[in-house]
This record gives structure tokens, C-alpha cells and sequence, in this order.
């Protein structure tokens, strides 16, 4: 899928830009702190309706403005999308060729992105919740069932943490602890399903891809980490009753901790390189490579899920990548996919990249070409 048009108002430090894209490899250069990585995460807020910075939209929005609207023609194989989701101080919505969707679930999907920033280097490294986010985004855009189960997961779980923070301090009733319970674990089985499901497919190319990386040196192993003794084998009932042998065992310290100890929100993923755990023993060029592979990886699946490429978004990361390493996304985005890039140094970017781009000259907010 490609993007057309993109224009934006007050988002960030963009007053109103209007931009027309026609060529497949885009670059944003100029010096920090001038809104590169603002265009690019205006992509990634387009199709997610959510930042990869940051969680508070209001940040989002232009300093003393009211709302922030990002507006994109996309052309898809199935054919053309507009996109428009206005954030404001009280919300945001989303709309599909001018019809407000009823939910923003309904409005995700409509694009999808993969975005390589250089937090995603820290993926391997990083706390379990870079992990979970990292999953949570990707999946979320190619299953709305998913997306479904995950934001009724995340309320369940906040209504049952606020009534164990009662219960410890010996109020709260005690009989809405198992109703709660009930409807957290049907939703964790659900969602733990899919991640497995999710994890397996990844693996198929991630390891296909690191395996080409690494020369044939490196075989790199995906695992979902659960934190309930559940298996990728089980079927759903399978996971509920394990989760509810988990419930029985924690209860008691679920109340006196006043917190919900058990559960997907508690999960992580692991990576093994030749057996051993990336996360303790990689190197730093293993790390690299692994997240590398895994975003690559991400663009083949969703590729083979939703049948069109996702547009993808390289902030500031091409000159973090050896040679090597930058030839082989490179020789992977090739006339398929549609690519911006944000960079302070144009010297660092593959020349024969270069020559199919076209170069955007970023200035305090302002762009030009
Ligand atoms: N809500 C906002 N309203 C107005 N300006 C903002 C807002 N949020 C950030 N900015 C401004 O945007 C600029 C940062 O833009 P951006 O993060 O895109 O930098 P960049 O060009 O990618 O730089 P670097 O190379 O350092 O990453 C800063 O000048 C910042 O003050």
C-alpha cells in the first residue's frame, strides 16, 4: 500500500503541511529538534491511532491549539482509503472515506505500518512492556478480534486491580473478586491464544530472515513467555483451567499485594540465538540483527495476512545498521515497499537508496523539497 497525501494541522510542531508523495523511498533530512520524526510518527498515528512515543495525545497536539487533524489518501490493492483522525483535548476520532467509525477499533487496520525506530533496538533488551507493546501494536493491526479482546482485557484488569486495592484494605465486596475474575480469565485465553498463534507465525520468517543476516551462522528462536503455566498446545478451555489453577494459588496474595498478579499484562517474549538467550548473552550486533529480523519479519506477515505491503517508517535508524545490515532491509523494501526515512546525516544512507528517493529538506516545521 502506498501513501498518496499526507497533511497535517497543528500536529506537533506543524502548523498546516500538505504533502504529496509519489515516489516509493522518501527521506526527511535535516538537523535535530526540526520535526522529522513528527512527519513519520503522523504516519504511525494515521494508521494505529496511537504514537510510538508516547501515550499522552495530548503531546500530539500543536502547543495552545485545541486539536490536531492528520489527513492521508492511501492507495491499497483492494483500492483507495481516506484516513482522518482528529485528536483533541477530549478524544479522538477516526474516519474511513469520510464515515466516523463508532470505535477506534473499527478505524484500525484501515493502513498498516511498521515502524523501525532506535527504541526498537532495545527490544530484546528492554523491560517486558517494550515487548508487549511490541506485540500488542503489531497484532492489533492485523486482528481486530484481537484489538477487541485486548481492550476489554485492559478494562477488566483495571476494574479488578482498583477492587483488590478495597479488598486490602478490608473493604470492597469480596463475591465481585470471582465475577471479575471469570470475565479476566475468558478474555487472558483469548488473548494468550492469539499470541501464540501470532508468535509462531513471526518465528517462521524472523528466523528464515536472521538465518540470511547472519550468513547461515545464526539460527534465532521466538518464544512467548508466558507467566501462567500455559502452552502453545492447549486449546482455550485448557488455558482457562490453568489460569484458574493460578487464581486459587494467588488469591490470597492477590489482597494483601492489592494487585492482580497473574495474567497476559504479566507476559514477555524471549529470543534465543543457537539455543542461547539474546536477552543475557547477545551481543550488541546480535541484538541489532534479531530486531532487525523481527521487523522484517513483520512486514512478510502482515504481507501474507492482509495480502499488500505495509508502509514502512525508518526514523533515524538506517545509519545505526552496518553496511551489511542496511543492504539487506534494503534489498528487502525494493520496489515493494513503500519507505520514509528520517535522517541527520545523508551520509549515511546507501547511495543506490538514494538514487530512486526523493529528498525532503525539514526545517522548524516546515518542508521542502
Ligand atoms: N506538541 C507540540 N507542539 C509544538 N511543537 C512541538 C510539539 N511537540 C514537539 N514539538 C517540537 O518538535 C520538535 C521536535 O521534532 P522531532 O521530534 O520531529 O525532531 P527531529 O527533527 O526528528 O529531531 P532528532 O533528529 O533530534 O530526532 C521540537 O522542536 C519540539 O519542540
Amino acid at each position: 500500500m502506498n501513501l498518496k497525501q499526507l497533511s497535517l494541522k497543528q500536529f506537533r510542531n506543524y502548523k498546516s503541511v500538505e504533502l504529496s508523495f509519489d515516489q516509493q523511498v522518501n527521506v526527511f533530512i535535516g538537523e535535530n529538534a526540526q520535526g522529522k520524526t513528527n512527519i513519520i510518527e503522523a504516519i504511525y498515528v494515521l494508521a494505529l491511532a496511537k504514537s510510538h512515543r508516547t501515550s499522552k495525545d495530548k503531546e500530539l497536539i500543536g502547543w495552545g491549539e485545541e486539536f490536531a487533524r492528520i489527513h492521508g489518501k492511501m492507495e491499497r490493492r483492494s483500492g483507495q482509503v481516506d484516513l482522518e483522525l482528529i485528536l483533541s483535548t477530549k478524544g479522538k476520532k477516526g474516519k474511513v472515506n469520510g464515515l466516523e467509525q463508532k470505535k477506534l477499533s473499527e478505524y484500525i487496520g484501515a493502513a498498516n505500518v511498521v515502524m523501525f525506530a532506535p527504541e526498537d533496538l532495545n527490544l530484546v533488551k528492554g523491560s517486558p512492556q517494550v515487548r508487549r507493546r511490541f506485540l500488542d501494536m503489531e497484532m492489533g493491526q492485523i486482528s481486530r478480534v484481537y484489538l477487541h479482546h485486548l481492550g476489554l482485557y485492559q478494562k477488566v484488569l483495571q476494574q479488578r486491580n482498583h477492587l483488590l486495592k478495597s479488598l486490602q484494605i478490608g473493604k470492597g465486596a469480596k463475591e465481585m473478586l470471582d465475577i471479575l475474575t471469570d470475565q479476566m480469565i475468558v478474555l487472558a485465553a483469548e488473548v494468550t491464544k492469539r499470541r501464540f498463534g501470532f508468535i509462531k507465525q513471526l518465528q517462521k520468517w524472523a528466523e528464515q530472515i536472521h538465518h540470511d543476516i547472519s550468513r547461515g551462522k545464526e539460527e534465532l528462536e521466538i518464544r512467548y513467555l508466558p507467566s501462567s503455566n500455559v502452552s502453545d498446545e492447549m486449546d482455550l478451555s485448557k488455558i482457562k483451567e490453568e489460569f484458574y489453577r493460578t487464581y486459587e494459588k494467588q488469591k490470597t496474595r492477590e489482597i494483601q499485594r492489592g494487585v492482580t498478579l497473574f495474567g497476559t499484562h504479566r507476559d514477555d517474549l524471549g529470543f534465543f540465538i543457537n539455543g542461547r538467550d539474546v536477552q543475557t548473552f547477545g551481543s550488541q550486533g546480535q541484538q541489532r540483527t534479531t530486531a532487525l529480523a523481527l521487523k522484517l519479519a513483520e512486514i512478510e506477515l502482515i504481507y501474507s495476512e492482509i495480502g499488500d505491503y505495509p508502509i514502512l517508517l525508518l526514523d533515524d535508524v538506517l545509519s545505526e545498521l552496518d553496511d551489511y545490515r542496511q543492504s539487506h532491509l534494503l534489498q528487502t523494501i525494493q520496489d515493494r515497499v513503500q519507505t520514509f526515512v528520517t535522517t541527520t546525516n545523508i551520509s549515511g544512507i546507501d547511495q543506490r537508496t538514494l538514487d530512486q528517493a526523493k529528498i525532503w529538506n525539514v526545517s522548524e516545521g516546515t518542508i521542502a523539497h
